[in-house]
């Protein structure tokens, strides 16, 4: 099939890769002009695993390429809808330009027949007022809500092997159209026994949402255990292990820590919220203040227990983070905890040293004050306190006899639990981590 995708960011351009990848032929158009030469040139403009190989794939079969002119879509049975939908500014509601400008530039190129997808994130109601626009501008055009699920670091994975399809079709004939469009679209994926949930369009828009939410929910959750523990004396990890077993509750998205962040779980909790208080529906989603509440105290926090740490000051002290990325093997640091933290930490009169193997250009982007280092040796070099805040692989596996030769006092601060404590205490370290006791050992609650 003829496909365009518009929009080639995190998202957009591993769809656009993806789907040449299983034979369509596909035109991504982005009004970044810098993108589309990278892209055209077989770069990926971010770190993602597995891309690049995609890419260059799919650009030397002939079937991809990339453009800012949508008239190039004018040829493409199907556009794929991909532009950001970021939370607007000093406002918890989701900011719709990019998705309105995208649809009017569109909307001049729509042949006959032609299927629109949405799979950007959007405020429910949003597609059928989409509908509308399309179908006044070109009646025989139809629209569809296909959401998507992918997760940084698996795109490309979760592109071509999702755990699900889910399809918001319109009503009437349109609708069996629609579908037969996406399954064409989708053949491989269902071939492979993907499951497809064919819905409406506010459902589908509802799923997504409701998804992330969930998503959210559970490590606030885990985070909120964490602060129990932290009064308790418990340990978080032993306790979500133990309720992990579970499997009606299951391990996932239960590490405790210093929270998510990112394009995505953030913005799209307030923006469910904005748009509830907008539909007179904000009591269903009360709870959601509460995760975002939770999730924003594990970052304070952290900076508090490094302040401990540091014998009650951080001013003048060498503060080494490692971990600028919201999350590992991606270099997104939207909404990033451990920039955050950075940036607290430094405000507090500490000097902060950031490493991250991946996300070092953008974090100087957003917080351009915080000094940064490509080497870990030098990111921690006289460190009075090391923070692990993204849980890279070569942090897991730093060798703590290792880097106790390089710093300054043998400090650290485990803001992922993924370090053993046990190992790090026998090489001489004072090891903390949220939701866990310190080495003083356990509260006793006898005694409170
Ligand atoms: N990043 C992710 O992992 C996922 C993102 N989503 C959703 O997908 C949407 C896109 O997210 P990202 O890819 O992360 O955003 P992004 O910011 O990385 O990419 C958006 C792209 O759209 C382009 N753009 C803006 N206006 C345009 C227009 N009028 N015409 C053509 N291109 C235009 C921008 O230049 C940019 O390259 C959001 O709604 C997000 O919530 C959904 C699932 C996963
Ligand atoms: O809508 C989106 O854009 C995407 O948002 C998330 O994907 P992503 O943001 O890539 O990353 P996640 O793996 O969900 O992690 C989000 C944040 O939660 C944190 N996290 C995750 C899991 C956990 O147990 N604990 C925890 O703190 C991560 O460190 C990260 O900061 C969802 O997982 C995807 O399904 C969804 O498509």
């Amino acid at each position: 099939m003829r496909l365009s995708v518009i929009g080639c960011g995190y998202l957009g351009a591993v769809h656009a890769a993806s789907m040449a990848k299983l034979g369509h032929e596909v035109v991504g158009i982005d009004i970044d002009q810098n993108r589309i030469d990278t892209l055209s040139a077989g770069q990926a403009p971010f770190y993602e695993p597995g891309l690049p190989e995609v890419l260059n794939e799919a650009l030397a079969s002939g079937r991809l390429r990339f453009s800012t002119d949508m008239a190039s879509a004018r040829d493409a049975d199907v556009h794929f809808l991909c532009v950001g939908t970021p939370q607007k500014a000093g406002e918890y509601a989701a900011d719709l330009t990019y998705v309105d400008s995208a649809i009017d530039a569109l909307i001049p190129y729509l042949g006959e027949g032609a299927l629109v997808v949405g799979k950007s994130t959007v405020p429910v109601g949003t597609a059928a007022r989409l509908d509308i626009a399309i179908r006044e501008a070109q009646p025989s055009a139809m629209l569809a809500w296909n959401p998507e699920f992918l997760r940084e670091g698996f795109a490309v994975k979760d592109t071509l092997h999702p755990d699900r399809l889910v399809y918001g079709l319109p009503v009437g004939y349109a609708h069996t159209i629609a579908k037969a469009m996406l399954d064409e679209v989708y053949a491989a994926t269902i071939k492979d026994g993907t499951p497809v949930v064919q819905t409406d369009f506010v459902t589908a828009e509802l799923v997504k949402v409701a998804a992330n939410s969930f998503l959210a929910t559970k490590i606030s959750f885990i985070n909120a255990m964490a602060e129990l523990c932290e009064i308790t004396g418990g340990d978080v990890t032993q306790l979500a292990d133990a309720i992990g077993h579970d499997k009606r509750i299951g391990r996932r998205f239960l590490n405790a820590g210093v929270g998510f962040g990112g394009g995505c779980l953030p913005k799209d909790i307030r923006a469910f919220m904005a748009r509830a208080a907008e539909l007179g529906a904000s009591e269903p989603l009360s709870f959601l203040r509460e995760v975002d509440a939770i999730n924003e105290r594990r970052r304070h926090r952290m900076v508090e227990l490094t302040i401990e740490e540091c014998g009650g000051s951080i001013r003048g002290k060498r503060i080494a983070v490692l971990g600028a990325a919201f999350k590992p093997d991606s270099d997104d640091v939207r909404n990033s905890p451990a920039l955050d933290i950075a940036a607290a930490l430094q405000a507090g009169g500490a000097t902060v040293i950031v490493t991250d193997p991946q996300a070092l250009d953008n974090a100087a982007r957003v917080q351009p004050t915080l000094t940064y280092a490509k080497p870990i040796y030098e990111a921690v070099l006289n460190a009075d306190a090391v923070l692990l805040l993204t849980e890279w692989s070569e942090y897991r596996e730093l060798d703590p006899d290792s880097l106790a030769q390089l710093v300054r006092n043998r400090c650290i601060l485990d803001g992922r639990n993924v370090l053993d404590p046990a190992v790090w205490r026998a090489a001489g370290w004072s090891y903390r981590a949220l939701g866990r006791a310190s080495a003083n050992g356990a509260l006793s609650l006898a005694t409170v």
